[in-house]
């Protein structure tokens, strides 16, 4: 593995999966990257991506370093070619080589700005690292994805389904007040797409996912008919892709709770965090049996330390 920046990276996926599960077993192998050293660029907020990261470094006997660079670092230029007379005091050629000379992996940390689909999903912040840094990059969530989540997401599928049969999991859109990004459900299609599970969508209209996400992955627009029967609902919030940005509806009966959870089989509710309580998934669920959120995010820790080992050995 070169980069870790999509499911397309990864060669293997059951074999990442059980190197998580096998690190989660045996965490603390503190000799295997003795002397690596990790950056762990954030340009946006993160409690979980951040701390798990340290913390699956450390497991690992590497030493991790953070930069908020979004409010530390010197404001960057991406543009190629410009005189840089403006408010921009580095060019992303030097912030990302120099950062590429102290760390032998770089994991960074880049939403999206939900103002034009062209420039978030042409991901030019999250390429210009991979072009310049010339050390592996692993996304922290970008633009269109969240590869570290995802991975935790299907080794929490992995361990908690024990039937013989393929597991039901729906992705459900909830709804939310602000504008976010499409990057988690995104990534989570596209891990379910790969992954030994029968995966269907449910979102109100004009919230379809981009196409190559969702390729072949029943839509329905109705979230009774799609919640029917699932072993593992993924609630999560997205804004419009076709109407970029935007926020079409907030509809409440959307919001998962009882209701919901009395259509499908008993199943496991999922969020990647941070979730708001009582719009996207109702208490009586993220404080009930079903709810595994808690699971997902301990997890991370072992997803970037199975990814981390990949890049580093
Ligand atoms: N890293 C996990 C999710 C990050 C982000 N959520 C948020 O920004 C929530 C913000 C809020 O609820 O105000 C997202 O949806 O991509
Ligand atoms: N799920 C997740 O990535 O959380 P943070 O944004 O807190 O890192």
């Amino acid at each position: 593995m070169k980069n870790f920046t999509s499911v397309k990276d990864v060669q293997n996926i059951n074999a990442l999966v059980e190197k998580a599960l096998s690190l989660k077993a045996n965490p603390f192998q503190t000799k295997l990257a003795e002397g690596k050293r990790i950056g762990l660029i954030f340009f946006n907020p993160s409690l979980r991506t951040r701390l798990s990261s340290q913390v699956a470094a450390q497991n690992l006997g590497a030493q991790a370093v953070v930069l908020d660079i979004g409010k530390d670092g010197w404001a960057l230029e991406f543009e190629d070619g410009v005189v840089m007379n403006g408010d921009k005091a580095e060019h992303i050629k030097e912030a990302a080589a120099v950062m590429g000379r102290y760390f032998d992996v770089l994991g960074v940390r880049t939403f999206p700005e939900l103002k034009s689909k062209e420039a978030d999903y042409s991901e030019k912040l999250l390429n210009a690292f991979i072009k310049y840094a010339g050390v592996p990059i692993v996304s922290l969530e970008s633009g269109t994805r969240h590869p570290l989540q995802s991975l935790a997401d299907l080794v929490t599928i992995n361990e908690q389904w024990t039937a013989t049969r393929k597991p039901k999991v729906v992705l459900t859109w909830a709804p939310h007040v602000k504008a976010l990004p499409q990057a988690v459900p995104n990534s989570f299609a596209e891990w379910m797409g790969k992954a030994d599970v029968d995966f269907s969508i449910a979102n109100p209209e004009g919230y379809d996912l981009a196409e190559e996400f969702r390729q072949g992955v029943p839509v329905f627009h109705d979230q009774a008919e799609a919640l029917k029967d699932a072993d593992f609902v993924y609630v999560k919030n997205w804004s419009s892709y076709d109407d970029y940005g935007q926020i079409l509806s907030q509809d409440e009966s959307w919001t998962f709770g009882s209701k919901q959870l009395e259509l499908t089989e008993n199943a496991k509710v999922m969020h990647c965090l941070p979730v708001r309580r009582g719009l996207v998934i109702k208490d009586e669920i993220l404080d009930g049996p079903n709810a595994i959120h808690l699971e997902q995010a301990e997890n991370r820790v072992y997803a970037a330390q199975a990814v981390f080992y990949e890049l580093l050995m």
